[in-house]
């Protein structure tokens, strides 16, 4: 990727307005700044290193790396004994060095979300998806459009891979800057909770902000739902406009708050809303109403919980001025979101669909369609992810148990827990109920035996990984693509 190539450096003055100074050493602030490096490992020659204390290492720990990788200013959390680095290199001291970062690197590339229309998507479900359909809309509206989430980053029809759903504030602004450069109109992103509360976007110039949902995830990070409501409200604080989605009793909240909100609903009262839905196993049917008028949409992406995702991007869109004939062009143009509801077998036996829940709200949602377009037993092959939310597990269990007619219980991404731990949580919900069930700990067998074992109409779901092409293992990370592995096992049984 390009860094602000041709623009030349930054002064120390420019660099650091709006941070807050708590101490200094600093004598030359006309110096200039080449780049800012969050990783020591990426500290080069000119550049200015910000330290942060994290959960697993502490960047104050790694100032001399940085400096012998070249940096010439360091920024320095409020705690740190500045006595350490006096005379080896200069310093400024700031009351929250995340926050620095957030604001140094938008003064660095020159604000650029000032320059587009920037929506942000956030919510526990349904981000990744919203803002696919946003990006299709904008583009039948003739914008061309960036968009950064889970599964990549996308300027017009460049492809640009993603490590985290919203990177961290630099790796954010330096985006928006070569986005900017590539003369987007606008921006579409997911801001996950973990990027609001680590200040990931701090200083971004957020247009429209968009509500999708909120159920439980995440707890082990945030710790209560209402810590995580909070950290998800911060969007709309940030926001000119909101999108709120009027049926989740947490939306509800938002709009109390935020009166001129666009609302959207399916249930309750709401600007937009939607009647007549018809849900078929590979695409959707219903009528988008706003304001009097009402289209007729067919969607590509089946599921019920598109039809919410779909009503989000078109009220965003609303917000914005689009008109409806538009918003069903965008919505329609729409051929598929990649792991969600994907069907990637359908014979004349059994059909197999992946999809990307992993939450217990999307696992009920997920399981609520199949229940709609299955003709046969329901199975369910599912994990759940190492290091992150462990009450979750027997939640989703007891749903899979209540929804499916048989359940595989196998591995997700492990992480570095042990993989029968994480199932042994699962299983506590799965026995609460009385459905047929199997544990089978290595993914790739419990897809075989999924498939090996299926009768006659079987609707086989495999929930978790989606659009994901890795297993991430306590000691590796293996290559693991559903797509393929279900057409490899199909290929190898039938030989
Ligand atoms: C909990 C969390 O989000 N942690 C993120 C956070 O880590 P951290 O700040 O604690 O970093 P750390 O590893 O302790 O290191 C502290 C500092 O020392 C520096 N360091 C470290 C080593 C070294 O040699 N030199 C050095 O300078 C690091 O660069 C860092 O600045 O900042 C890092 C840099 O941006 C992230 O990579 C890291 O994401 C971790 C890996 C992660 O798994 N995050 C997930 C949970 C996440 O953010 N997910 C959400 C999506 C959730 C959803 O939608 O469901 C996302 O937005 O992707
Ligand atoms: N509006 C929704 N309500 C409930 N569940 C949903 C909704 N939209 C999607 N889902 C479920 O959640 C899964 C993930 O959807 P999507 O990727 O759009 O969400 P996300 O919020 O981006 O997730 P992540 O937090 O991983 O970024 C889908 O595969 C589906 O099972
Ligand atoms: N953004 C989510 C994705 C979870 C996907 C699932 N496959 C897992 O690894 O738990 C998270 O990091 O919690
Ligand atoms: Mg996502």
């Amino acid at each position: 990727m390009q860094n602000r190539e041709g623009e030349g450096f930054l002064k120390i003055k420019d660099l650091i307005k709006k941070i807050d100074i708590l101490e200094t050493n600093v004598k030359d602030f006309d110096k200039d700044i080449a780049d800012i490096a969050y990783n020591s490992k990426n500290a080069k020659e000119g550049c200015a290193f910000v330290c942060i204390k994290g959960f697993k290492a502490d960047g104050h720990e790694y100032i001399d790396e940085a400096i012998q990788n070249g940096a010439c200013l360091v920024v320095v959390d409020e705690f740190y004994d500045t006595s350490k680095i006096e005379g080896k290199i200069d310093y400024i001291k700031t009351s929250n060095t995340r926050k620095a970062l957030a604001v140094m690197s938008a003064n660095f590339f020159g604000h650029p979300s000032k320059d587009f229309l920037l929506i942000g998507v956030t919510g526990t479900n349904g981000k990744t998806s919203t803002t696919f359909m946003i990006k299709s809309i904008l583009e039948a509206y003739g914008q061309k459009v960036g968009l950064i989430g889970t599964i990549k980053n996308m300027i017009g029809s460049s492809e640009i891979e993603a490590q985290h759903t919203t990177p961290e504030s630099y790796d954010l602004q330096k985006l928006f800057w070569q986005m900017k450069s590539e003369g987007v109109d606008s921006v579409v992103m997911e801001v996950s909770s973990h990027s609001l509360e680590l200040f990931r976007v701090y200083d971004c110039d957020f247009d429209v902000g968009v509500f999708t949902n909120l159920t439980q995830d995440h707890l082990d990070f945030h710790g209560t739902m209402e810590n995580y409501f909070a950290a998800k409200l911060k969007l709309f604080g940030m926001s000119k406009k909101r999108v709120v989605n009027a049926d989740d009793s947490w939306g509800k909240r938002i709009i109390e708050m935020y009166p001129d909100c666009v609302t959207y609903a399916k249930d309750s009262d709401a600007c937009v809303f939607a009647r007549n839905i018809k849900l078929f196993v590979n695409k959707n049917q219903f009528e988008l109403w706003y304001n009097g008028q009402k289209k007729e949409i067919l969607l590509n992406i089946p599921g019920l919980f598109s039809i919410y995702n779909s009503l989000a991007a078109a009220a965003c869109c609303i917000a914005l001025g689009v008109e409806l004939d538009t918003i069903k062009r965008g919505l329609e143009d729409l051929k598929a979101v990649p792991g969600r509801f994907e069907i990637v077998e359908s014979n004349e036996k059994f059909t197999i669909v992946i999809d990307y829940a992993h939450t217990p709200d999307g696992l009920l949602n997920l399981m609520k369609t199949v229940d709609e377009v299955a003709n046969g037993r329901k199975v369910l092959l599912f994990g759940c992810g190492g290091d992150r939310d462990r009450t979750k597990r027997p939640i989703m269990g007891e749903i899979a148990g209540k929804m499916a007619d048989f359940v595989i219980v196998t591995s997700d991404n492990p992480r570095t827990e042990d993989p029968l731990k994480i199932i042994a949580d699962i299983l506590e919900g799965i026995q609460k109920t009385k459905v047929e069930y199997v544990v089978i700990p290595d993914r790739f067998e419990a897809i075989k035996y999924a498939i090996k074992n299926a009768r006659e109409n079987d609707f086989i779901v495999l929930a978790g990984k989606g659009h994901e092409t890795y297993q991430i293992l306590k000691d590796r990370t293996i290559p693991f693509d559903e797509r393929r592995i279900v057409k490899d096992i199909i290929k190898e049984l039938r030989e």
